[in-house]
């Protein structure tokens, strides 16, 4: 039996993760959005427009944040699922080894929330909406791009959605205290860890919605999932961003993109914090199929349905299960064949 290398495998596959110049000529670049969104449903943007003191800001709000006494912090939950959230993840007993801010990007109620987080919701309130608007531009560029790689109807635009002012995008800050290997294990707690006995900050998941603009500090932990099922652990980089597909954008590509599977392992020193945009059509949206996705060899793979219907599926089951299965149009694939003889 020939035994794999690991560190061979590592390595080999660290490099695979698609690094894409956003200042390189535009039809080339809708072609390696396109590529990279099909080979991974997930790669890292360079050369973007956001400005380094828009996200510095927010990183400054929730180093403050986070560095509160619990009894503060929780001031500003339960996540319900706005707020600030410990351990728990959604309303299904799913948990993780990490503290969050969860809050939806509509500036009334992010100057609502800021109020129950710090002492300066002015101040709080402007770095949020400023990254907000900053992620939703790159988002609707990336969008953009998306559409001309396809080659779908001109003027069909999946970023006027997110653009849409009741678009139903939210904001996250995650903070991943170190975790000391399997350290504090204690048997009535549900954190899993991997097969290398590392703790789960964040489970195995897709993300539900169109777009996800990921950004975190020099901390890894971040690791995807490709097609055939390895990790690859994603090298933090501070200065710039990581986008996934999500679910959504898998339905309006009927299945040419896969969302992405993603999990974070805790680091054992360094806490790790990341800010995700998560870019949603409004909740009365229906998600279907773009018209050049669905012809009649290539019919439709999914019903369809409003956003809402999709969120309110995501929010009756776990983190890790594959959601998308319950729109899926069962067809008869192998009807062809001659039944099996008994
Ligand atoms: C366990 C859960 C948390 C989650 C809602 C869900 O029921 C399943 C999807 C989860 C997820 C993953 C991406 C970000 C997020 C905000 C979302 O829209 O879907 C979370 C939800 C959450 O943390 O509330
Ligand atoms: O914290 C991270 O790096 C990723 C978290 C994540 O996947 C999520 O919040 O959906
Ligand atoms: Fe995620």
């Amino acid at each position: 039996m020939v035994a794999p290398c690991p560190t061979r495998t590592k390595k080999t596959k660290a490099l695979g993760i698609p690094t894409i110049d956003l200042s390189m000529e535009r039809s080339k670049l809708s072609e390696l959005v396109v590529k990279a969104c099909e080979e991974y449903g997930f790669f890292k943007v360079v050369n973007h427009s956001v400005a380094k003191e828009v996200i510095s800001r927010l990183e400054e709000e929730g180093t403050e944040f986070f560095s509160k006494s619990s009894s503060e912090k929780r001031q500003a939950g339960p996540a319900n699922p706005f707020g600030y959230g410990c351990r728990n993840i959604g309303p299904n007993g799913d948990m993780g080894e990490l503290e969050y801010l969860l809050l939806h990007t509509n500036p009334i109620c992010i100057s609502e929330r800021s109020k129950t987080i710090t002492n300066d919701p002015t101040k709080f309130s402007g770095a949020v909406n400023d990254y907000i608007e900053a992620a939703k531009d790159l988002t609707c560029e990336i969008l953009d791009l998306v559409v001309e790689g396809l080659w779908v109807q001109e003027k069909f635009s999946i970023s006027k959605v997110i653009k849409d002012v009741h678009s139903d995008s939210l904001l996250r800050i995650n903070h991943y205290p170190p975790v000391s290997l399997k350290g504090n294990w204690d048997p009535s707690n549900e954190i899993q860890s991997d097969n290398n006995n590392n703790n789960v900050g964040f489970g195995e998941h897709s993300d539900p919605q169109i777009l996800t603009i990921l950004r975190s500090n020099n901390v890894g932990g971040l690791q995807i999932s490709t097609h055939d099922g390895l990790w690859i652990p994603v090298p933090p980089d501070p200065n710039q961003f990581f986008v996934m597909v999500g679910d959504a954008l898998q339905v309006m590509t009927n299945g040419r993109f896969e969302s992405v599977r993603h999990r974070v392992l805790t680091n054992t020193t360094k806490p790790r914090m990341s800010m995700m945009y998560f870019a949603a059509p409004p909740l009365n949206w229906w998600i279907t199929p773009m018209p050049k996705m669905v012809t009649p060899h290539n019919p439709s793979l999914y019903k369809p349905f409003t956003w809402a219907q999709y969120k309110q599926a995501a929010y009756s089951l776990r983190l890790g299960d594959t959601r998308l299965d319950l729109f899926k149009i069962q067809r008869q694939q192998d009807s062809h064949l001659a039944p099996a003889s008994s």
